[in-house]
């Protein structure tokens, strides 16, 4: 068995896609619209479906928000630079909620960006793990 993917809603598909295709630097894999349901799904990674975890982005065409509550913590992605990761994605726009440095109480080197619905997104060089 193996993680297929994480799946999230977001109220703006295509403003969703930019960010984790411009910023993230993910691929968009497969888009499908299912007008039966009234919503699209995408599917965007690092990688092949059949060889990597992957992005599911569900986007109900009837919902303008979400709560996302206190439950949900976040999506971690491997960069090599944490602290040049948050250059670009601030370059280009992004949001870095918690800038490069020493996780506390730590020594891995993260940060968090939040992508536009608000989703914490961890990025972590894993060179350094704990
Ligand atoms: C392709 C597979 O990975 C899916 O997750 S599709 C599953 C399907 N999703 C939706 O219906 C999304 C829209 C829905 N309004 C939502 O916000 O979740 C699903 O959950 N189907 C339920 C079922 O019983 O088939
Ligand atoms: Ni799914």
């Amino acid at each position: 068995m193996r993680i297929l993917h994480t799946m999230l809603r977001v109220t703006d598909l295509q403003k969703s896609i930019s960010f984790y295709t411009e910023l993230m630097g993910m691929r968009l894999l497969r888009r499908k619209d299912y007008p039966a349901g009234k919503f699209t799904l995408a599917f965007l990674g690092y990688g092949d479906e059949k060889d990597t975890t992957v992005l599911e982005l569900t986007h109900n065409w009837d919902t303008s928000s979400y709560e996302l509550g206190t439950a949900y913590g976040h999506i971690a992605i491997e960069v090599d630079d944490v602290y040049a990761a948050c250059d670009s994605i601030k370059t280009r726009g992004g949001q870095v909620v918690r800038e490069a440095g020493p996780m506390k109480g730590g020594t891995s080197i993260l940060a968090f960006v939040k992508d536009p619905d608000g989703y914490m997104i961890e990025l972590l060089d894993p060179k350094r793990l704990d």
